[in-house]
């Protein structure tokens, strides 16, 4: 399955404008970062995302080379976009048609703070469903107002916050957004011109953190520049027996190997420190706390998934991963010919790209249990990014 991403661009910002700095939201620093290009970069740390297209304001090339990484082969070139979000899809949509490809996920660039895990979601639930909307249930009592009353109480029951990215098969979205351009209707939405064309859209868990920056009060919320940020350190440590079997899972990686390591999920001590190292950069305990062993339900469950959550709990606090670095401590296997997948594997699964990635192994030089090669154990520290919390006696 090829996998395109379209990141939107080519807003304005009214809502959000600045009289300090009059580039439109998107391109402005946010938490160290503009949305725009913490949005491409977190779609190019997910594999299975092919090209990515961002769509911008024709008189905003230079602003968007700058802040878009260089020699990234899956970054295609900007285009143009319309005079509204709709139009900007579809000229994107046009664009990526030559690419040919089978999946297409539409995404506003100022919802900088999604996941990698939400991507993947999007993705996986396209395997049954030609449209997929990520959405949180709303939490707020709903009013409609007249004249500055309020004219009524929306039952709430059932209603969800749509968020961005969209997933769709390609093929029937250009064709519904075609259709719907031809029409004249507006759309403020993707899954809306998915609906109008008569295509069933699956609902998948958002995240809170995927908020839109609409105004300026959103992008101080979320920290803007000039918000101070605070860096921490999480470490984590883990060790595995080695029992008989016929390989081991490393860093996500599988590796043939004339032994296996137990454990209730997959094993892979490189993961299980790394995760430990996440959850100890936001003081929320370890593995064993989110992922109790007891648990049948993790019974030979991938790492990756304990990984994911813990970036899912240092984002939802507003943290980003700057780095990790892993060592594995073993007599054999040997790492070196699957550092390199080991480490785009990490990075993808962080958020990151490769160079933010260490992974490192030594043997224990046939000294103690390790030496004796009775098990794997591993060691990971991780840096994280994340606002200064202002505490209730103004700290
Ligand atoms: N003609 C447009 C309008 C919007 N967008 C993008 O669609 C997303 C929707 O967010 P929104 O908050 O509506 O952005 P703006 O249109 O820029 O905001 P405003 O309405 O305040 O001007 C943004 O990433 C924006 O850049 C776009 O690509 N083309
Ligand atoms: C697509 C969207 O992000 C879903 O919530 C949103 O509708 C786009 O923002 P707009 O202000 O409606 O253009």
């Amino acid at each position: 399955m090829k996998t395109a991403a379209i990141i939107l661009a080519a807003g304005t910002g009214t809502r959000a404008a600045d009289p300090a700095d009059p580039r439109p939201k998107q391109y402005r620093p946010c938490r160290g970062e503009s949305p725009l290009g913490r949005s491409v970069r977190t779609f190019l740390s997910v594999d299975a995302v092919s090209i990515v297209q961002p769509v911008i304001r024709p008189g905003d090339v230079g602003e968007a080379r700058r802040l878009l990484p260089g020699g990234e082969p899956r970054l295609l070139a900007a285009v143009a976009g319309g005079e509204t979000r709709q139009a900007s899809v579809l000229r994107g949509l046009e664009a990526l048609q030559p690419h040919a490809p089978d999946l297409v996920l539409i995404h506003d660039a100022v919802r900088p703070f999604l996941t990698p895990a939400l991507i993947g979601r999007v993705i996986d639930a396209l395997a049954a469903a030609p449209a997929v909307l990520p959405a949180v249930p709303v939490a707020d009592t709903l009013k409609r107002e007249r004249d500055g009353f309020v004219a009524g109480t929306l039952d709430r029951a059932g209603l969800h916050a749509a968020q961005t990215p969209q997933g769709f098969h390609f093929a029937a979205i250009l064709e519904a957004h075609r259709r719907a351009a031809a029409a004249g209707g507006t759309h403020t939405d993707d899954a809306s011109v998915a609906e109008a064309a008569g295509l069933p859209v699956r609902l998948v868990p958002g995240e809170t953190a995927n908020r839109k920056i609409t105004t300026l009060e959103d992008f101080e919320m979320v920290g803007a520049d000039g918000r101070e940020l605070e860096y921490r350190a999480g470490q984590g440590y883990d060790v595995h027996r080695l029992v008989d079997g016929d390989g081991v899972t490393l860093c996500g990686v599988s590796i043939p190997h004339d032994r296996s390591l137990s454990g209730h999920s997959d094993a892979d001590v490189a993961l299980h420190a790394l995760t430990d190292a996440l959850l100890g950069t936001i003081g929320e305990g370890d593995i064993g706390d989110h992922f109790p062993p007891s648990d049948p339900q993790w019974r030979g469950a991938a790492s990756s998934l304990f990984v994911r959550h813990a970036v899912e709990r240092v984002t939802a606090r507003g943290g980003r991963v700057i780095n990790a670095d892993i060592t594995l401590v073993c007599e054999a296997p040997k790492i070196g010919p699957h550092r390199e997948k080991m480490r785009g594997t990490v990075a993808a699964l962080l958020g990151v790209t490769s160079d933010r990635v260490g992974v490192k192994a030594t043997t224990n030089e046939r000294l103690g249990f390790l030496g004796r090669s009775e098990g794997i154990a591993a060691m990971a520290v991780v840096s994280v990014a994340m606002p200064t919390e202002t505490r209730s006696n103004g700290r």
